[in-house]
C-alpha cells in the first residue's frame, strides 16, 4: 500500500459520505485530497457542517476534479447514475474507484471489468460493505446448497433510490451459482395484486420493504420439508459500513480488475 492514499470523496454531505469523511480523516494512513458534491463548488470540506478539519476542495463537477487533483483513489457513495458516470471517468483518469453506490447490473460490471482491465487497474464494486451482510451472504450460498427453495426479503429506509437493493441482488446472483433453476411458489399460482409475489431473478423471489426507521435490512428465507431456515443481517447504522470501505480502498491498489462485492477481497 502506498504511505499516503491521496482519496477523493464522491456524496460527503450524504449519511454514508459523512462518514467516509470521517473515516479517511482518522485514518493515518489515507489523505483526503477533494470531494465531489452536487453542490458547494469551490468550499472546502471543513466548512460544511459536523465535517473534520479537511481543507480539500469541493468540486460540483467530477471531470473537473480528476483533470485538477492528482489521486490514487475514488470513494464514490452518491446515486446510481452520477455513480456509474463516476466510474467511467475515474478509470479513464487512472485512479481507482471504490463504489459503494449501487443500482449497477450485471452488464455494466461486465461493461467496467472490461474497460478496468483494458486499462489495467483495478476497481472495487461492494454492494455492502458491512462484513455481517457479506456473512449472510456467503452462509446463504451456502445453505442454498441444501435448501432450493428461498426467498430474499430487503429492508431499507425509504430514502433508498434503487430496488431491489444492491445486496439482494448480488446475494441472488450468488444463491443462483448453486442453485438449480427453479421458479419459486406453485406452478399455477397467480397474482391478484400486480408484484404481490415481489420482483424475480432467475426464478428466486425477492421482497423489497422501505420505511423510515430502518438502516439496511436482509433475510434469506429457505423452507424444506418441516423446516424453515432464515438468515439475517441488520445495519444499524452507518458506521457498519466503514471497516469495509478502508479494506476496499487497501486492496483497491493491488488488483488489476474490477472486483464485484467484498467477499472476494476478504481473507
Ligand atoms: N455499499 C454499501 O455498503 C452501501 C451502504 C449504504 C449505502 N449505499 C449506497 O450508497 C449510495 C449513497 O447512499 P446514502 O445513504 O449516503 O445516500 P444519500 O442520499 O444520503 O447521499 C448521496 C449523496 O450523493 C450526492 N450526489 C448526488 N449526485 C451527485 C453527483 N452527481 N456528484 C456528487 N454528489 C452527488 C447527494 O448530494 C448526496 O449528498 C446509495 O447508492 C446507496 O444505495 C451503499
Ligand atoms: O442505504 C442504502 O441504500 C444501502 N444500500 C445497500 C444496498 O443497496 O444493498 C446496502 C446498504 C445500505
Amino acid at each position: 500500500m502506498a504511505a499516503n492514499t491521496k482519496i477523493i470523496i464522491a456524496g460527503p454531505r450524504g449519511k454514508m459520505g459523512k462518514e467516509a469523511v470521517h473515516l479517511v480523516h482518522e485514518t493515518e494512513e489515507f489523505q483526503l485530497v477533494a470531494a465531489v458534491d452536487s453542490k458547494n463548488n469551490g468550499l472546502t470540506i471543513k466548512e460544511l457542517p459536523g465535517m473534520p478539519d479537511e481543507n480539500a476542495f469541493i468540486y460540483d463537477d467530477m471531470q473537473t476534479c480528476l483533470e485538477e487533483m492528482e489521486a490514487d483513489v475514488l470513494i464514490d457513495l452518491t446515486t446510481p447514475t452520477a455513480g456509474k458516470h463516476h466510474l467511467e471517468l475515474a478509470l479513464d483518469h487512472h485512479v481507482r474507484p471504490v463504489v459503494g453506490t449501487t443500482g449497477f447490473t450485471p452488464e455494466d460490471i461486465t461493461r467496467l471489468r472490461k474497460k478496468a482491465e483494458e486499462k489495467e487497474i483495478g476497481a472495487i464494486i461492494a454492494p455492502n460493505f458491512a462484513v455481517g451482510a457479506v456473512l449472510m451472504m456467503k452462509f446463504s450460498q451456502m445453505a442454498a446448497k441444501y435448501f432450493s427453495d428461498v426467498e430474499i426479503i430487503e429492508m431499507h429506509h425509504d430514502n433508498k433510490l434503487d430496488a431491489p437493493s444492491g445486496t439482494a441482488a448480488k446475494t441472488a446472483a450468488l444463491i443462483n451459482e448453486v442453485r438449480p433453476h427453479k421458479e419459486q411458489g406453485h406452478p399455477e399460482e397467480q397474482e391478484e395484486l400486480e408484484g404481490a409475489r415481489g420482483a424475480q431473478v432467475d426464478g428466486l423471489r425477492v421482497h423489497s420493504v422501505r420505511l423510515p426507521g430502518l438502516v439496511a435490512h436482509q433475510e434469506v428465507m429457505f423452507g424444506g420439508s418441516g423446516q424453515t431456515l432464515t438468515i439475517r443481517h441488520d445495519s444499524i447504522n452507518r458506521q457498519s459500513f466503514m471497516p469495509g470501505v478502508k479494506l476496499a480502498v487497501e486492496n483497491v491498489l493491488r488488483v488489476n480488475t474490477l472486483v464485484y462485492g467484498l467477499e472476494n477481497i476478504m481473507e
